[in-house]
């Protein structure tokens, strides 16, 4: 895989008419990442537009409620046809079984392949202090991102959103077939906005990232497609 088929890029934008326009500026950028922000903003037509353009699919919708719940939801989720969505692992392990079974049930029910399920370790703007002060979790930040994943593979889930800082690990102990997907990417010349637990795409995919998703660095650039060049070039240079 090249080093631009392994970057997902965020239209984390609130209209169909912006998302439009990044799709068109950045025309090389064959991963799109939809989140909260448009899907709330737009609803699922936006999927067929990045269909119709031949590109690859990341759902980030973030699921976290109670099993019944999540797998409506997923099972809703799989029949877009998508590649990859993204539960909480905080949901629990009847949650994400749930949630996995459903999305392969909704993707079969209209004849199309499931979705791989990513399952959230800890949010990339969240760090230790964080964790132990506000969130009142009494364990170290890796030990948390790590059961967190393994929660998640014994769940049948195939892969985990976390920070490049603990790809590593993770890499190591849950082996190389399962998917970290990590943001919290930034290059050495962009700003880490609320970002708490960032690596350059360099040190990420030398972490053992499967896939970065790097946002603003590009989008919120003067000229999106020298940004992607530039990063490109970084990891390709
Ligand atoms: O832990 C997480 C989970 C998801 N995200 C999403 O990734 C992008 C990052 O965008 P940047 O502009 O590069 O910061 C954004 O869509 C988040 O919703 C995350 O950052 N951290």
């Amino acid at each position: 895989m090249t080093a631009g088929h392994r970057i997902i890029v965020p239209l984390d934008v609130s209209s169909r008419e912006e998302a439009i326009a990044l799709l068109d500026r950045l025309p090389d950028v064959e991963f799109w990442k939809v989140g909260l922000e448009l899907f709330v903003s737009t609803g699922p037509s936006i999927l067929d537009e990045l269909k119709q353009r031949h590109k690859r699919i990341f759902l980030d919708l973030k699921f976290h409620d109670i099993p019944n719940t999540m797998a409506g939801a997923c099972r809703a989720a799989g029949r877009y046809g998508v590649d990859l969505l993204t539960v909480h692992g905080v949901a629990g392990r009847t949650a994400l079984q749930r949630a996995l079974e459903a999305a392969r049930e909704g993707a079969e029910s209209v004849g199309l392949s499931p979705p791989n399920l990513l399952a959230i370790t800890l949010l990339t703007s969240l760090n230790s202090r964080d964790l132990a002060f506000d969130l009142k979790v009494p364990v170290e930040l890796p030990e948390y991102t790590l059961q967190m994943a393994l929660l998640a593979q014994e769940s049948g889930i195939q892969g985990a959103v976390c920070s490049p800082q603990e790809a590593t690990q993770l890499r190591r102990v849950c082996g190389d077939e399962f998917l970290l997907v990590c943001p919290g990417v930034r290059p050495t010349w962009a700003e880490g906005g609320d970002q708490r637990r960032v690596m350059t795409p360099q040190e990420a995919l030398k972490a053992g990232a499967s896939y970065l998703v790097i946002g603003r660095p590009i989008t919120a650039a003067t000229d999106p497609q020298g940004a992607w060049r530039r990063i490109i070039d970084e990891l390709t240079g």
